[in-house]
């Protein structure tokens, strides 16, 4: 047994060996400079910007040679074994996420759509998750649910999000007399967490007020990766008839427990409304409006056109999808989506806007200006700031924006080439197949886009800064007709969560407030590895 199972490991090296070697072959043979990642099987998304510019991939001569082939603006790399092109480039990444989309429609392979799968229930949750759908399916999934994001629709389900704010200050207001150091992500976890549950799942989930919340708890499990995990990936994708044998034995990929948790949650509210005929006009009955509208008469007349930039790059031209007849397993894995790529990507958002807050004290009482310029112009009676207030502050937005320029959630945004390509500028092709890792860290690092890149600072997100540089050198919600969906709901959230804790509170350093944190190698998302703690002090 031990033998065999040596020649096992033996042989998946070997086989490893031999294809990282024919994907480096591969970039030399197309005269497109390599990188090696630093992450053991590819590239990775916490690599900093100071990975590529330095000699530590190359040597001086190397480097001026790869330097004349493009690099950084695009090199060759490789993800298990496939060869992966990298852009580190904002006209190259407008042209593969905008542009010339119809060539990257999709955002994962054939290999792993194909194999990081099986055909239980959970996996199957999963695979119809809009993150994870392909080609039509995909269109017709994003084009059935983003009426449900946009602003007229979020105006009213606003008051969920004060509902979940007052917990969130009443906590803050806890720490405040307490005076003890506490840790920013895990409290706005709990907010994050208790806005999705209120409005995409029409429960509370109580983070705040229970420890052990059993939602908190089960969606939480999500977002945590057991060695379990990663041995039924690696036997999933790097060991031929891994699937057929997780098939054999009944074992889904994907965490069991929490996904049949969170299938039982949205099932049973969805059956409640239906037969009560309730309406909260929050996510959940959104969902259902498209799981009953005809899909015939899904191009949404009465929907206002929303004129951002980033708004008509969304928007998917020539509509040659058939439309979508949204089934309960759709609105199941859309509730899903909205958790797995909400909770984390918001929470860690507000935790570090206020780690950078406490750090810059002339940066928070700006903003705490701000806002008590806006509290002057509001009704007594009215304690929260309503959609068209909350818009309307910049220094807000420009926050918010600057922490997502420092730390995007997704450091990396990935493509798959759906139809033969030439990278712009250059003679690499890119075949049906291949995959394009746009760097978002690493051009939101670029000293020459962002002077001084390691320093908060929002004011590079005036007007004025933005005119000044290209207009794709932002990508922390993405772009194109595959960017964030829920971007407005996100910064909606946010700037309501920061607006109701810096009204009445300042975020202060002490003594155990890092510097600076490092990145998580682990972690999909750009996450600090180092616990963020602060203190918190009550305004006069
Ligand atoms: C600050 C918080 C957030 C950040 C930084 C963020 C960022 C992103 C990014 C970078 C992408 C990939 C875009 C691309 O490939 O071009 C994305 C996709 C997505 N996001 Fe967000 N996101 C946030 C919050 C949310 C929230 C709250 C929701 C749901 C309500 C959401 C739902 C999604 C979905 C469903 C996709 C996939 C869209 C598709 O494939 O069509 N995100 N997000």
């Amino acid at each position: 047994m031990l033998v065999e199972f040596t020649i096992g490991v033996v042989c998946i090296f070997v086989y490893y060996y031999v294809k990282f070697h024919h994907t480096w072959k591969y970039w030399e043979h197309h005269n497109v400079p390599f990188v090696k990642p630093s992450f053991p099987f590819g590239s990775s998304p916490t690599i900093s910007w100071e990975t590529f510019t330095s000699p530590q991939n190359f040597n001086q001569t190397a480097l001026n040679e790869a330097k004349k082939r493009g690099f950084p603006k695009v090199y060759g790399t490789y993800f298990f074994h496939n060869p992966i092109i990298s852009i580190c480039d904002p006209e190259l990444a407008k042209h593969i996420m905008v542009k010339d989309f119809d060539h990257f429609v999709d955002r994962q392979g054939e290999f792993l759509a194909e194999h990081a799968t099986t055909s239980h229930l959970v996996d199957q949750l999963w695979g119809r998750q809009m993150t994870a759908l392909r080609g039509d399916q995909w269109k017709a999934t994003r084009n059935a649910f983003t009426p449900i994001f946009t602003g007229g629709k979020l105006k009213g389900m606003i008051h969920f999000i004060h509902e979940v704010t007052h917990d969130l200050v009443t906590s803050i207001g806890q720490e405040a007399d307490r005076g003890t150091p506490f840790e920013l992500k895990e409290k706005f976890g709990r907010f994050s967490m208790d806005t999705i549950a209120s409005c995409a799942f029409g429960v509370k989930a109580n983070s705040f007020q229970e420890d052990k919340s059993t939602f908190a708890m089960n969606a939480g499990a999500m977002f945590r990766n057991s060695p379990m995990d990663l041995m039924k990936f690696v036997l999933l994708v790097a060991v031929p008839r891994g699937r057929a044998l997780l098939e054999c034995l009944g074992v889904p990929l994907q965490k069991k427990a929490p996904t049949m948790f969170l299938y039982d949650i949205i099932t049973q509210t969805v059956d409640h409304r239906l037969r009560t005929k309730t309406r909260r006009n929050d996510l959940v009955d959104l969902m259902i409006d498209a799981m009953k509208a005809d899909p015939q008469s899904s191009n949404h007349p009465e929907e206002p056109v929303e004129d951002s930039q980033f708004d008509k790059d969304a928007k998917l031209n020539a509509p040659d999808f058939q439309p979508l007849n949204v089934d309960e397993m759709t609105l199941v894995a859309t509730a899903m989506v909205i958790l797995v790529a909400g909770y984390d990507t918001t929470a860690q958002t507000l935790a570090i806007a206020s780690f950078h807050l406490a750090r810059n004290p002339d940066i928070q009482e700006k903003l705490h200006q701000e806002i008590m310029d806006a509290v002057a112009t509001m009704e007594d009676d009215k304690p929260y700031p309503d959609y068209n207030l909350i818009q309307s502050l910049p220094y807000l937005d420009m926050v918010l924006h600057e922490t997502l320029r420092i730390n995007p959630a997704l450091g990396l945004i990935s493509r798959t080439c759906t139809k033969d390509y030439i990278i712009p500028g250059t003679n690499i092709p890119l075949k049906c197949g291949q995959d394009a890792h746009i760097y978002v860290s690493a051009i939101h690092m670029n000293p020459d886009i962002y002077p001084d890149p390691k320093k908060f600072d929002p004011e590079r997100f005036t007007k004025e800064s933005k005119a000044n540089r290209h207009p794709y050198s932002f990508l922390g919600f993405g772009q194109g007709p595959k960017n964030c969906i829920g971007m407005r709901f996100a910064l909606l959230e946010a700037k309501l969560a920061l607006f109701g804790v810096l009204r009445s509170y300042k975020f202060v350093t002490c003594p155990e407030t890092i510097d600076t944190y490092t990145l998580d190698p682990s972690s999909i998302l750009a996450t600090p590895k180092e616990p963020l703690l602060v203190k918190v002090e009550k305004r006069k």
